[in-house]
């Protein structure tokens, strides 16, 4: 079911150094939010905080607050592993594992988070995630093939195949047509709005057309300066940022006077 994510006063450290500071901003459910700004403002490096994957790399912590369902993420009692099954992850470079087949592939969240699934309903989930990522059709006469073996964009969306068969409240993607032709983008940005009915997106993207394309909000994260944190500069409804930005900064990053 999806989610909405409530971020408040977020700051973002790799040891003392300070990444993002002061970020607060509402991401809706069943909507697609994407991220923009300049190498370095620390737009994965938030997205990344959505799930504590962040805190994979010694010394990073957060302070500050993240709230998905009325439950903070970050509270001792939270277990890091469950936030990242209800909060799935997608990838810059499609990462399907190498020697798994890609029935396999799609199944590997669920056989690290689940006992044994019987060969029945492993087929269900099987078929109706590759369904979900629009590949099914391409691929069901040889799911025993090596996932290795697709195309970079069939592999991407293996790969969101893979993310939404755990069923999570969200999915966060860190730039993940960076890698793909422009096909093959094409047929990721469709799977995402198409996603959008059942979950909550949030997106990191360097394209700023895809931003347009795909999201209902965009956050623009902007530096003050080299060794500054990143900041938030404007949230808002992505028509608006991309038409009528109520801060300068945006204007002049979207019109190219910078980044
Ligand atoms: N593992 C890390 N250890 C220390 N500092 C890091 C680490 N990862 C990122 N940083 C620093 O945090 C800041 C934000 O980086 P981040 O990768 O989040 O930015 P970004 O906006 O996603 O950049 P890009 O668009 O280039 O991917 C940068 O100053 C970066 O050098």
């Amino acid at each position: 079911m999806a989610k909405a994510i409530e971020v408040s006063d977020l700051n973002i450290y790799y040891g003392k150094f300070h990444a993002v500071q002061d970020v607060t901003m509402t991401i809706r459910a069943k909507a697609v939010t994407a991220f923009i700004g300049p190498s370095g403002c620390g737009k994965s490096t938030f997205l990344r905080s959505l799930n504590r994957m962040h805190e994979v790399i010694p010394g990073a912590h957060v302070r500050g607050t993240v709230m998905v369902d009325g439950q903070s993420l970050y509270e001792p009692n939270v277990d890091p592993v469950e936030v990242r099954r209800r909060i799935g992850m997608v990838f810059q470079r499609p990462n399907p594992f190498p020697t798994m087949s890609i029935y396999d592939n799609v199944l590997a969240g669920n056989k690290l988070n689940a006992k044994r699934i019987k060969k029945a309903d492993a087929d269900v989930i099987v078929e109706k995630s590759l369904r979900g990522a629009n590949l099914w059709n391409e691929v069901k006469d040889r799911l025993g093939k090596p996932g290795m073996g697709l195309s970079g964009g069939q592999q991407q969306r293996l790969c969101i195949a893979r993310a939404i068969a755990v069923e999570p409240d969200v999915l966060l993607m860190d730039e993940p047509c960076s890698a793909l032709d422009p096909i093959s983008t094409a047929a990721v940005e469709d799977l995402i709005h198409e996603l959008k009915q059942n979950y909550t997106i949030a997106i990191v993207t360097h394209n700023m057309q895809q931003a347009a394309r795909v999201s209902d909000d965009t956050g623009f994260f902007n530096l003050k300066g080299a060794g500054q944190p990143g900041h938030l500069v404007e949230f808002n409804p992505t028509k608006k940022v991309f038409t009528n930005p109520e801060q300068k900064a945006t204007e002049d990053y979207i019109s190219g006077r910078f980044g």
